[in-house]
């Protein structure tokens, strides 16, 4: 961490969401880079709310964090319920999978607890959904540091990279998916250079993914969204390495608004384009990207920049959150299981059946 600043936070110390003395702890990432503060929360709809207004967010922090909330609400039903805590919970977990609709990583955690829930847990649940809350935070972890071994090997000695939103440490249960190829090519000397899209218009790259990179240490350069095409146009990135909220069973992937136009611009100009996402991201019931839902936020946060109102009153703004990348234009999908090149639903069929 050679540039880092001295007070510096360890990247693998960065926990965007946690489980603490009993109550779940969450980075307040609407403050970030200004401020470092967290929310501390008791009960599950509290939790669906941090999730919608984004107090947390990134699909793997998103899953992590729902999977605690569900702890949340259980303690608080059985309390009023010790005898039927596990009927009450439904309407809790239907309202937590719809805090957000595009991140299938929520969906996923939600209905893995509910599994659990509905096959029966004896006495108070308690312990027992946090050990799974806490081992699926765990595995997210693990999963991304796989996942930054298996990026990183793709990348060439001495390439410059292109990254879009945010997908680190505060994006995940650690470490991050794109970003944690990043991190682990950096490392290995393979990546030379790291420019960061700013990602309008919420800045999830201007204000969280540069925050991390001089957290660490890592050089790097910012850039409005628009510059990127022309970058890849000077030749300066050899990859676009990007994160996902839901890869479809046949390759298409949702992420960051800004995604799309940025694999058409790699495509054009050579650059390699690669999507980073633990298998809690593929979604083999959803068959291409046209049946992904697509969030589409307040109108707000494209009408000002940072919080401050910059278009006159009287235009409106239309603000989807996500936009679907074709998984032909897609390079390779990497995910712990492994990695997929020139993804098909086949091969996704495949790699998710593999050990
Ligand atoms: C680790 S993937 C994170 C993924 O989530 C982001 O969206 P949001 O900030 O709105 O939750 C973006 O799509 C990232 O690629």
């Amino acid at each position: 961490m050679a540039n880092a600043p001295s007070n510096a936070i360890l990247y693998d110390k960065i926990r965007a969401v946690e489980w603490e003395n009993g109550r779940l702890k969450l980075i307040d990432q609407r403050l970030l880079p200004g401020k470092f503060e967290h929310l501390y929360l008791d009960h599950l709809p509290e939790s669906a709310k941090a999730i919608t207004d984004m107090v947390v967010r990134g699909a793997p922090a998103i899953g992590v964090t729902a999977a605690y909330a569900v702890v949340l609400a259980a303690r608080d039903r059985y309390k009023e319920n010790p005898n039927g805590w596990h009927k009450a919970i439904q309407a809790d977990l239907d309202l937590l999978a719809e805090a957000r609709p595009t991140a299938v990583n929520l969906r996923w955690a939600v209905e893995h607890m509910r599994g659990l829930i509905n096959a029966g847990i004896p006495g108070n649940p308690l312990m027992r959904l946090l050990s799974e809350a806490q081992r699926i935070h765990a595995d997210d972890i693990a999963a991304n540091r796989r996942m930054g071994e298996l990026g990183a090997a793709l990348i060439e000695t001495g390439s410059g990279v292109l990254t879009h939103c945010n997908t680190g440490a505060l994006a995940t249960g650690g470490y991050g998916t794109a970003l944690g190829v990043v991190r682990a090519g950096y490392a290995a000397g393979r990546i030379k250079s790291v420019y960061a899209d700013e990602t309008r218009p919420w800045l999830q790259g201007a204000r969280l993914t540069a925050w991390e990179l001089v957290q660490e240490g890592i050089p790097a350069t910012l850039i409005a969204d628009s510059a990127a095409t022309y970058l890849m146009k000077q030749g300066k990135v050899a990859w676009v390495i990007v994160g996902a909220d839901r890869i479809a069973a046949n390759g298409d992937t949702a992420n960051k608004i800004g995604t799309y136009m940025t694999a058409v611009a790699a495509r054009h100009h050579g650059v390699k384009f690669m999507v980073v996402a633990p298998t809690s991201t593929v979604d083999m019931k959803t068959p291409d990207g046209a049946a992904i839902p697509i969030e589409t936020r307040a109108e707000a946060e494209v009408l000002g920049f940072g919080g401050t109102r910059t278009a006159p009153e009287g235009i409106q703004a239309w603000n989807p959150a996500f936009d679907i990348t074709p998984a032909e234009l897609i390079d390779a999908i990497v995910t712990e299981k492994g990695v997929v090149t020139k993804p098909t639903r086949d091969k996704l069929v495949a790699m998710m059946k593999s050990a």
